[in-house]
């Protein structure tokens, strides 16, 4: 059966079973509120990483959203962000997110409800459940056309690349063999912590079994008042491993 399941913290998917797959790395022990969850679909917003000076990733994913569930498969979130340090500014945030047949869709909207333009950054940031990432690849990227993770030294340093947005990556691993569509973002980020992670919210071992690969929006975009800005994200179990 196709089960999605998600967190009011951050809006989060967490989990997501697709055709007898688990598609998302998710720890069992997840550190509670107010550290961020490490695993799933993290929303980042207004800001991606530390490309300004607010808080890295923005505010958005350490929020209590509201969550419905309307149906089998479906996750509905919303998260009015008001005003915070730094940011003067209001917005609304849909993540609709389903899963159906062999696809899973994850539409982003962003609606500025302010009375100011502003500027953002972010996007969503799953956590794929490859298996092992030594084994896994990632094919489609503009730049590198096969990004084979056995060969960049995860032993040692982190994967963490931003690419120029292709319509399509297609994510190779020993769990899943995936196609990861988009329409609205402008890169995709790439990123596993490597075996020197000093991330202490997941077991040591896990770096091995997650990459991240990641629709975001890096260049920053303005949002007018009332304007509304939509990305579409859909991930395509495939069979083929070529
Ligand atoms: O540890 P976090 O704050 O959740 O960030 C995790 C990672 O997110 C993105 O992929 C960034 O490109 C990385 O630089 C960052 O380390």
């Amino acid at each position: 059966m196709n089960t999605i399941q998600a967190q009011t913290f951050g809006g989060q998917i967490l989990r997501a079973h697709l055709l007898g797959k688990d598609i998302f790395y998710c720890p069992t022990d997840l550190h509670p509120p107010p550290t961020p969850a490490r695993g799933g679909v993290p929303v980042l917003f207004p800001q991606f990483g530390t490309l300004g000076a607010l808080t890295k990733h923005g505010f958005a994913r350490t929020q209590e959203w509201q969550v419905f569930s309307m149906l089998e498969g479906c996750v509905s979130a919303n998260l009015l962000l008001t005003e915070q340090a730094d940011w003067p500014h209001r917005a609304q945030l849909n993540v609709d997110a389903s899963i159906e047949d062999e696809h899973i869709d994850i539409y982003f909207e962003v609606r500025n409800v302010g009375e100011s333009a502003f500027e953002w950054t972010g996007g969503i940031h799953p956590y794929f459940l490859v298996g092992d990432v030594l084994q896994t690849r990632v094919e489609g990227l503009l730049e590198t056309p096969v990004l084979d993770l056995a060969t960049v030294n995860l032993a040692n340093t982190a994967i963490d690349q931003a690419h120029a947005i292709t319509p399509e990556v297609r994510l190779y691993s020993p769990n899943v063999n995936v196609s990861l569509t988009q329409e609205g973002y402008d890169a995709w980020q790439v990123w596993n912590p490597s075996a020197q992670h000093h991330l202490n919210d997941i077991p040591h071992a896990d770096w091995q079994r997650f990459l991240c690969v990641e629709p975001v929006v890096l260049t920053p975009k303005t949002l007018a008042v009332g304007e509304t800005w939509v990305g579409r994200f859909t991930i395509t179990l495939i069979d083929d491993i070529s």
